[in-house]
C-alpha cells in the first residue's frame, strides 16, 4: 500500500498581515494585506502619494512598518529575506564616478545570485556603452543600467519603483520585453508605475492603492475580459480628478 503524504503547498512569495506605515500624523499604508504567488508580474498602480513606495521600502526592508507583519518565501524581514528580494529603488543609488562595467563587476561581487553574463547580455541589447562612467549617462541611460543590475540578480521576488519612467516611450515596450521577461518563472515581479498603458501588456495582476488602502487586487484579466476595457482605462476612471 503507497503512503498517503499530504503536500504542504509553498509559502506565498510575499505574504503582507495589516502593514501599516503612520509618518507622524499621515497614514502612508493602511493595513494592507495580500498574498503574491510565485510566477506573477503584479503591477502596483495608484495616484501620487496613495503609497506605492512606502509598501515597496517595507517588503525591501529599508521602511519599517509601524504595525503588521510580511514574509518572503516565509521569512519575516531580515538577513535572509533581503537576500530574497532585488530592489530597483525610485531614486538613482549608484555612485556616478564607475564606468558601466566597474558597476556589473561589483554587484557580481556583492550578490552571489548575479548573473554578469546575463547583464552584459542585457546591456548590448540595450544599446549601453560599457566603458561609459555613469556620470556621463542620460537619465534614460541611468534607468536602464539599474534596472539591468537588479533584474540580473536570480533573486525570486524583484521589486521595481518606477523603473521605467525617465525612458523614452519608443524604447519602454524594448525594455519591458528584454529586461522584465528575462525573469524566471518561479519569481514574481511587483512593479510601481504611473505609465499604465505601457506596462499592461506585460502584467498577469494589479493592485489599486488610494491614500494608503487597497482598492483592489486583481488579475488584469478582471478589467479586460469582465469589465471590456483596458487597465489604464480602467486605471482612469477610477481616479478621475
Ligand atoms: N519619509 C517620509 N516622511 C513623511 N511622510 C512620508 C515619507 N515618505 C512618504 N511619506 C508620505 O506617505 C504617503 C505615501 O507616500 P509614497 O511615497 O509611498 O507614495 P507613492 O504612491 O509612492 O507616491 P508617488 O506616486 O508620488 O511616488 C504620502 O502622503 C507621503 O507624503
Amino acid at each position: 500500500m503507497e503512503a498517503f503524504e499530504p503536500q504542504v503547498p509553498p509559502p506565498p512569495l510575499l505574504e503582507c498581515r495589516d502593514l501599516t506605515k503612520h509618518f507622524g500624523a499621515t497614514v502612508a499604508l493602511d493595513r494592507f494585506a495580500a498574498a503574491i504567488p510565485a510566477g506573477r508580474v503584479v503591477g502596483l498602480l495608484g495616484p501620487n502619494g496613495s503609497g506605492k513606495t512606502t509598501l515597496l521600502k517595507m517588503i525591501a526592508g529599508v521602511a519599517h512598518p509601524t504595525s503588521g507583519s510580511l514574509r518572503v518565501c516565509g521569512f519575516e524581514v531580515g538577513p535572509e529575506s533581503k537576500a530574497l528580494v532585488s530592489y530597483l529603488p525610485e531614486r538613482p543609488y549608484f555612485s556616478r564616478s564607475m564606468r558601466v562595467r566597474e558597476m556589473i563587476a561589483y554587484f557580481a561581487d556583492f550578490y552571489a545570485d548575479f548573473d554578469a553574463a546575463l547583464a552584459h547580455d542585457m546591456l548590448a541589447r540595450l544599446g549601453v556603452p560599457e566603458d561609459a562612467p555613469c556620470s556621463a549617462l542620460s537619465k534614460g541611460t541611468v534607468e536602464k543600467v539599474q534596472l539591468t543590475l537588479v533584474m540580473a540578480r536570480r533573486a525570486p521576488l524583484y521589486l521595481l519603483d518606477e523603473p521605467i519612467g525617465g525612458v523614452d516611450p519608443a524604447a519602454r515596450e524594448f525594455i519591458l520585453q528584454t529586461v522584465i521577461r528575462a525573469y524566471r518563472p518561479q519569481s514574481s515581479i511587483i512593479l510601481s508605475t504611473h505609465l499604465v498603458r505601457d506596462v499592461e501588456a506585460f502584467l498577469d495582476d494589479f493592485i489599486l492603492l488610494r491614500y494608503g488602502q487597497m482598492l483592489l487586487h486583481a488579475p488584469v484579466a478582471y478589467v479586460t475580459q469582465e469589465k471590456g476595457t483596458t487597465l489604464d482605462a480602467f486605471f482612469r476612471e477610477e481616479f478621475r480628478c
